[in-house]
């Protein structure tokens, strides 16, 4: 199959393998202190909505790691050595101690520094796309050295399925709930982005306590986002999707996600989902909103 940019000149040695890079949601995300190493102390339920940026990948021979970038919010990322995606291929090759190479293209979907690891859905996704490329067994404790290396959400992104994530995210332990598998769920990101290190230089460094993710009625009753708060300071405009989530028929939850400014909404069915979005949009014609569901473990 030729490759999507003709003017790339690469010997294409496979057909091309595609890789979902799924986006993350943090349904609770308690902030318990601040680390010696500058990092928080967290302990989240993370879950991943069934859609994502897509990654694309062909096999070259030549050593070389060419990225492409399209896609509704592609214009706003370089595509050069600190994009993650051409990261994790580097430390993949590295790891390796050999020169595969591979053109990869990015359909960037999600929108860049919003809360639901845009960023680090395409780090896992690109590990997992040339771990297939170039046909490598990985020891999984290794790849998640390598994963964490690129950031703290890219190991969780790794299998991206909902997990308890605590540490700074290096430890991860697969966690069923009752309701949330295939759950209706709105994503609605106000256009801002914002920076998850001046969000976390912004928590107020008050310890609300555990994290009991026994229930989805347990998370949505006392469930939190501690960088809620920080993160409202920077972008106001914030609680006001966090208001109009909360308004809708049929939501069994609405809170930001991550570091924000992306807040997600759950819902009891797709017809209550999808007449929120409808609201949304006609609303705020400018704010990004996407209706996926919840991936099943
Ligand atoms: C807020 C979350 O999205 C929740 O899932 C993550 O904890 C952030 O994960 P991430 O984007 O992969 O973050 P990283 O790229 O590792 O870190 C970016 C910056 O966020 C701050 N950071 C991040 C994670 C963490 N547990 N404590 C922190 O203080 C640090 O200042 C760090 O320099
Ligand atoms: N492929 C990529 N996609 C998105 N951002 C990238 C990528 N490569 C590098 N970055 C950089 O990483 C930073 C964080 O991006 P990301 O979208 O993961 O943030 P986020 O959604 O706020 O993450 P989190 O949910 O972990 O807080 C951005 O400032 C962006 O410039």
């Amino acid at each position: 199959m030729p490759h999507p940019d003709a003017g790339l000149d690469v010997d294409m040695l496979t057909t091309p393998v595609t890789e979902i890079a799924y986006a993350k949601v943090n349904v609770a995300l308690h902030v318990r202190a601040r680390r010696e190493d500058g990092y928080h102390a967290l302990e989240s339920l993370f879950v991943f909505a069934e859609d994502g940026d897509r990654l694309q990948g062909w096999a070259s021979d030549d050593g070389a790691i060419h990225l492409t970038i399209d896609g509704p919010f592609g214009a706003t990322l370089d595509a050069g050595p600190d994009n993650l995606v051409v990261r994790a291929a580097r430390a993949l090759q590295a790891y390796l101690g050999e020169q595969r190479g591979a053109a990869i293209r990015l359909t960037k979907n999600l929108p860049v520094a919003s809360g639901i690891g845009g960023g680090s859905a395409d780090a896992a996704a690109a590990l997992r796309l040339l771990a297939r490329l170039w046909i490598v067994r990985i020891d999984d404790g290794e790849l998640m050295g390598l994963a964490l290396d690129l950031g703290s959400d890219v190991p969780a992104c790794v299998p991206s399925v909902t997990q308890m994530v605590m540490g700074r995210g290096e430890r991860q332990a697969r966690h069923a709930v009752d309701g949330l598998d295939a759950c209706s769920m709105l994503l609605v990101n106000p256009g801002v982005g914002v920076s998850t290190a001046q969000v976390f230089a912004g928590w107020d460094r008050v310890d609300r306590g555990p994290l009991d993710g026994s229930s989805l009625g347990v998370l949505c009753a006392m469930g939190r986002n501690d960088l809620e708060a920080a993160a409202l300071a920077i972008a106001p405009v914030i609680g006001d999707v966090l208001a109009m989530l909360a308004a809708q028929e049929d939501v069994l939850l609405a809170r930001m996600s991550g570091s924000g400014a992306t807040c997600f909404a759950l819902f009891r069915s797709d017809r209550a989902l999808a007449a929120a979005a409808q609201a949304v949009r006609r609303a705020n014609p400018g704010w990004w909103v996407m209706e996926t569901r919840i991936r099943s473990a």
